[in-house]
């Protein structure tokens, strides 16, 4: 049987990389200077005092495409590695058993210069012979190799002439700022020799400075003043960095960017998922030494490891915080002012943390937003409402009568307060609805309740078309004259009806038949306040017209106060009960 072999079309393996692999061509400076990384750190397990540098120039003369040059004084390259490691696309010098030290390990870094030149020059001397090679290496797949007389220092030189239309990529800034974009933390100095030699990359990364050195960089690098820098760590990533508190609040569970660096050379600005969904308060800068990124370099391959690493910088930030608790108690609060629902979400999924950060976290009452700190030292009889509606027909009458009942309708509220009898086996915790609320209202004495007989008789006649009976009681605030209360059956009635004005025969029949047999009588109360100055009056008018309108423009109002959405006969009635009383009131 005949054998053949693959042969592999250069052109079609780079129209892959620019068009498929890279996100921009620009990404050839990253492989260069990751190769001269490589090339050091090779060297420095040979000869671990070696310095390692690299450098870069640039050449545009005014009559030809421009010119880069970039250097390093790594290991180099031996005339048979130039042929097995130049030569062949794939292979890489850095899957032996240390590769873990190495960025690169594909094998097809070098191609990435074929985006933006015809042809690659590389100059190189192996620190194991003394050999200069000259390789030069065409996109057609053709290469030459020629061993030069001059000798040269151990280390790689490699010149790149811009080809046409990629000539934007070879100026002075673009070049400084790419390579300050990659390789800014990289472990060796890179230069870049101009009419001065700059280095470009910085000398401490984020990940070595203190806390106060880390946000400085923050603000400079980011222009914003964070909260905080809690450093991260991670064993099993090999990861180390910082996580940024940013100083507003943001959108819960909004994904959170991050910027990652693998072995110190940037992966991306924009990785997600490396830090737990929760931890969406905080950015963070982070080297991973542990982690494998994809061959386009700008994402992780998603292993298991990645989970864990995840796990492991949560589990710092939870610890941090929890230290915050005592070390600095003031910045501790400013951030659960900022961010409380990210914390909320936290101590919900974790029994420790509930324990330590319940008693900072705030909730919605009827006196205000109060932390459980705060509520506790109002009552130990802890009321709340699972729900907004709800919520809003009482906070007004609990407030008036310094009752704290918490608004438990917020993402994890709920949860976090059924807990918290766990911690504080003081406190009752007792949920309320409106009509529990209402029996809290004092009855009429009987002499009262004779006084104010007809007009809730009245009432009643005038609520009944909107299956709503009406009630008189005491309670506070004396200024609200009326409170419509409901329960689930009801809204749901309110809900489904105001739907059926609004869609069309066929399926308002079908709301029509969900809603029959629904009806009960007493689903929804008007409460009247026996001590409101209006309601007063209108008991001792004997004007049964008048008092009509009147308890017509209540019930509407009380829907409008309750935040229910009116239905169309509810606003005829608004606009009847307001043009006969301007009608009255201009004396028609
Ligand atoms: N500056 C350099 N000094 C020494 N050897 C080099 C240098 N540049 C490239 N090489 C050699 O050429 C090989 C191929 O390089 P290339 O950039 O294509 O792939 P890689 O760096 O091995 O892996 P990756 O595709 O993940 O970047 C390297 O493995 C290395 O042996």
């Amino acid at each position: 049987m005949d054998q053949f072999h693959f042969k592999v079309n250069l052109k079609g393996m780079i129209d892959l990389l620019s068009n498929h692999l890279y996100s921009t061509p620009q990404v050839f400076i990253r492989e260069l200077i990751q190769n001269g990384v490589d090339a050091i750190t090779a060297r420095q397990k040979i000869e671990p005092d070696h310095k390692g540098e690299i450098g870069l120039e640039l050449f545009a003369p005014n009559n030809a495409y421009p010119t880069l040059y970039i250097e390093d004084n790594g290991i180099g390259l031996t005339e048979e590695e130039v042929h097995h490691f130049l030569a062949q696309i794939g292979q890489t010098s850095k899957n032996k058993l240390d590769n873990e030290d190495y960025i690169g390990r594909f094998g097809v870094g070098l191609l990435s210069c074929f985006i933006v030149s015809d042809e690659i020059v590389l100059l190189t001397c192996s620190v194991k012979e003394d050999k200069t090679i000259e390789w030069r290496g065409k996109p057609d797949g053709s290469y030459t190799i020629k061993v030069l007389e001059q000798k040269m220092e151990p280390g790689t030189r490699i010149y790149l002439q811009s080809k046409q239309g990629f000539d934007s990529y070879f100026k002075v800034d673009q070049i400084q700022q790419m390579v300050r974009h990659y390789g800014e933390f990289l472990p060796y100095p890179i230069h870049f020799y101009g009419n001065e030699s700059i280095r470009l990359n910085a000398e401490k990364t984020p990940w070595e400075m203190n806390s106060q050195e880390a946000l400085q960089y923050g603000k400079q690098k980011m222009d914003i003043e964070y909260l905080d820098a809690i450093p991260l760590f991670s064993a099993t990533g090999e990861a180390q960095g910082v996580a940024y508190v940013l100083p507003f609040s943001i959108r819960v569970n909004a994904k959170q960017r991050h910027r990652v660096y693998v072995k110190q050379m940037l992966l991306s600005e924009k990785i997600e998922g490396i830090l737990p969904e929760w931890a969406f308060f905080v950015t963070s800068i982070l080297n991973v030494n542990q982690l494998k990124p994809t061959a386009s370099r700008e994402e992780f391959s998603n292993d298991a490891r990645l989970e864990l690493v995840q796990k492991e910088l949560g589990e710092c930030i939870k610890r941090y915080l929890v230290q915050l608790t005592k070390t600095n108690p003031d910045l501790f609060e400013k951030i659960i002012q900022v961010h409380y629902e990210s914390l909320k979400f936290l101590a919900k999924e974790d029994d420790e943390l509930y324990a330590l950060f319940i008693d900072w976290l705030p909730f919605t009452t009827s006196l205000g937003r109060l932390t459980v700190k705060e509520i506790r030292k109002h009552t130990n009889n802890i009321l709340y409402t699972p729900n907004m509606d709800e919520f809003r027909q009482i906070s007004q009458v609990a407030k008036s009568q310094s009752v704290c009942v918490i608004n438990g309708a917020y993402v994890h509220d709920t949860e976090l307060i059924g807990k918290l009898g766990s911690v504080f086996p003081e406190l009752t915790v007792e949920q309320t609805n409106p009509s529990t609320f209402m029996y809290q209202f004092t009855d009429l004495s009987l002499e009262d309740r004779r006084k104010a007989f007809d007009f809730v008789e009245l009432a009643n006649l005038v609520l009944q078309p909107y299956h709503c009976t009406a009630e008189m009681r005491n309670y506070q605030p004396s200024d609200l004259p009326a409170l419509y209360t409901t329960n689930e059956d009801a809204l749901f009635m309110r809900t489904t009806e105001q739907t059926k004005e609004e869609t069309n025969d066929l399926f308002s029949s079908i709301i029509g038949q969900l809603t029959s047999n629904k009806v009960k009588p007493n689903d929804a109360q008007l409460c009247f306040n026996f001590q409101n100055p209006t309601i007063q009056k209108v008991i001792q008018s004997n004007n049964r017209e008048r008092n009509q309108l009147v308890i017509e423009i209540l019930y509407v109002q009380a829907l409008l106060l309750g935040n229910y959405p009116l239905k169309k006969q509810e606003f005829q009635l608004l606009n009847k009960g307001l043009i006969s009383f301007i009608e009255q009131g201009i004396g028609e």
